[in-house]
């Protein structure tokens, strides 16, 4: 068998043999495992009683006992690489894992002994609250991307709520009234269709990335240090916690979309815990599935070894388009005319540098018998404007038609109104078949070359122009405001706005200022320019109490219009007012 020349970590302890969980409450009863402690130093929010509780809180410990330095470790990596990227180091194929390129025998373990994964041509993506949750669970999507990431705010309220919210909504429980409209007529009842969970679209959790920590959750260490929590970590334990019992015994799994890796070692680290999180819980190894979203430039060079890493528990690869343009203008932020991208809304999947990442991830996979699926279309109807919604379905049919004819096994969806949309472009191509992971794509010749030739966009006509600059500064700072007001994803300008895009517009922002760029429109874009539009959409922007459009234009200012390229907009956010 071949073998990646690093060896695994060896786990600082045994765990002796597996707890077996009473149903949903796994540890409950059992002797402390976990060294270090894990406090809750946020306020009570609802859902703290049901969800906090001591024996989950240790399980969250543990975890952080065997993994929280690996974290640490793997997070300085990243800096490191990303830092020689932008002084001009190119990614490439790694020359160590050439073996496990070439080795034609290994195989994931994709949807077998996975049930409600086999066939996921339509995935409905959205935050955790209850309502969503439970729009989601009705909307006759085949998966659900219940998201803690992109989609999500993590206010300590979204945090524990969303995690109440998809425990009840697993044991078929969850209801939700809206507030009145008037404060007289009652709000609208929200119910699930149906209580039976094989009924209701597969539940694929998606937590935090690897880079964000959770504050209100203070792990302690045996060296009697105390750090924030990890945000992934703590998503993945209480989900896996509270879930991964209730969901085997009602015929699903605990599955899992791993957001935002830049490399095999962060997947060998999720394999780990998984491993760990399995043996603790007393569940079958190899009972999780993730999903890895390639949405990192450093990881489309890694696909095949993340796959191996994780290959006793990977379904498959997602092409996450928006965090990878983000990724891609970090990773060349400094490097000059030729790296620029155009205006955001000119970039699309046809770009050849685009379409580069995505044949390779179909071929990638399917040559593994993974799961490949595809991302999410901005563009979004409006129930109250047709002529919005007809372009909104236009846009996502063909991009939809494309992903299904290139070897998607299904794709994602921002809003329900787009699922018959996705399904028929997907039925059309599939047929009766659940998937078409044995399509094997060998015609796809994918090099170094067709996926740093990021010029190819401009090259193809796409320009940089200022009304490309004015829309990166008014959705950058709207976003933000919404981030902070707890609410993670957002209806602006008729397209869906999340984290990715956010980031791709400030950080779009701060190449064009740094490489000096000049529109196409023969406008120079100076941090002068940027500030003097960035007052002038304070200016115009009607204000109320608690919008939090000022503190997100301080943000702005911090991520896009710094001489520091903070890495991440949401951790800068979070850092200043969580
Ligand atoms: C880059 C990435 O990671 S992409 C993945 C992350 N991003 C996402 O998941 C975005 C998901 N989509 C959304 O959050 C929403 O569609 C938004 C914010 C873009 C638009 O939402 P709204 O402004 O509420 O849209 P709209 O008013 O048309 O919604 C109509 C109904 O559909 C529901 N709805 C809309 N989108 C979703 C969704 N994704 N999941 C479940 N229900 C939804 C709304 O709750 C609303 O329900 P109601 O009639 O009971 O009030
Ligand atoms: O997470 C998905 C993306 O496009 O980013
Ligand atoms: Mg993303």
């Amino acid at each position: 068998m071949t073998t990646i020349a690093d060896p695994p970590r060896t786990l600082a302890r045994s765990t002796g043999s597996p707890a077996t969980p009473p149903r949903g409450t796994a540890l409950a009863d059992s002797a402390t495992i976990a060294e270090g402690t894990m406090d809750v130093v946020g306020p009570p929010v609802p859902g703290s009683e049901e969800i906090l509780t001591p024996a989950a809180l240790e399980f969250l410990a543990l975890l952080h006992d065997q993994f929280a330095d690996a974290r640490t470790e793997l997070l300085l990596t990243r800096q490191r690489r990303t830092r020689e990227i932008a002084a001009g180091a190119d990614p490439d194929f790694l020359p160590v894992t050439r073996a496990v390129r070439e080795d034609s025998s290994w195989r994931v373990a994709g949807a077998a002994g996975a049930p409600g994964l086999s066939d996921r041509r339509v995935e409905i993506t959205g935050p955790t609250d209850p309502k969503m949750t439970i729009n989601a669970l009705n909307s006759g999507a085949r998966v659900w991307l219940a998201d803690a990431e992109d989609a999500s705010s993590p206010t300590w309220e979204n945090v524990v709520g969303g995690q109440r919210a998809l425990r009840s909504a697993i044991r078929g429980e969850l209801t939700f009234e809206a507030p009145s409209p008037d404060g007289r007529t009652p709000g609208k009842r929200y119910a699930l269709n149906t209580s039976e969970l094989t009924k209701m679209p597969t539940i694929v959790f998606r937590p935090r990335g690897w880079h964000l920590f959770e504050s209100h959750l203070a792990y302690t260490g045996t060296d009697g240090s105390t750090q924030p929590a990890s945000g992934s970590l703590v998503d993945f334990g209480l989900y896996l916690f509270h879930n991964a019992a209730e969901l085997i015994e009602r015929g699903r799994g605990p599955y899992f979309y791993l957001p935002k890796l830049e490399g095999h070692r962060e997947a060998r680290l999720w394999n780990e815990v998984f491993e760990l999180a399995q043996e603790t819980l007393g569940i079958p190894r190899g009972t999780i599935r993730a999903t890895v979203l390639i949405e990192t430039l450093p990881a489309a060079f890694e696909m095949e070894e993340i796959l191996y890493e994780l290959r006793e528990h990977c379904a498959g690869l997602n092409a996450g388009r928006w965090d990878y343009l983000f990724s891609v203008i970090k990773c060349f932020r400094n490097r000059g005319d030729s790296y620029v991208l155009p205006d955001r809304a000119q970039v699309t999947m046809t770009a050849p540098f685009m379409r580069a990442y995505t044949e390779l991830l179909v071929a990638t996979c399917h040559r593994r018998g993974a799961h490949a699926i595809g991302g999410m279309s901005a563009f979004i109807p409006d129930r109250r404007n047709p002529e919005v919604t007809e372009q909104a379905f236009a846009k996502v049919q063909a991009d939809k038609e494309r992903e299904a004819g290139d070897g998607f096994d299904g794709s994602w969806v921002a809003h329900p109104d787009l699922i018959p949309v996705a399904r028929a472009a997907f039925d059309e191509v599939l047929g009766k078949r659940e998937n078409q992971v044995e399509r094997l794509r060998d015609d796809v010749t994918v090099g170094q070359a067709e996926l740093l030739d990021v010029a190819s966009a401009r090259r193809e006509g796409a320009t940089i122009t200022e009304a490309g600059l004015r829309t990166n500064i008014s959705v950058g700072v709207r976003y933000i405001a919404s981030w902070l007001r707890g609410t993670g994803a957002a209806a602006l300008d008729s397209l869906m706005e999340d984290a990715a895009t956010a980031e791709i517009s400030r950080s779009q922002v701060w190449q064009w200022i740094h490489c000096h760029t000049v529109t196409d429109d023969g406008v120079a874009v100076t941090r002068e320019l940027c500030e003097s539009m960035l007052r002038e959409f304070l200016r115009s922007t009607p204000r109320s109490r608690g919008d939090r459009v000022d503190d997100a234009a301080a943000i702005f200012r911090e991520v896009a219009m710094g001489d520091e390229f903070p890495p991440f907009l949401t951790t800068s956010a979070y850092a200043r007012y969580f």
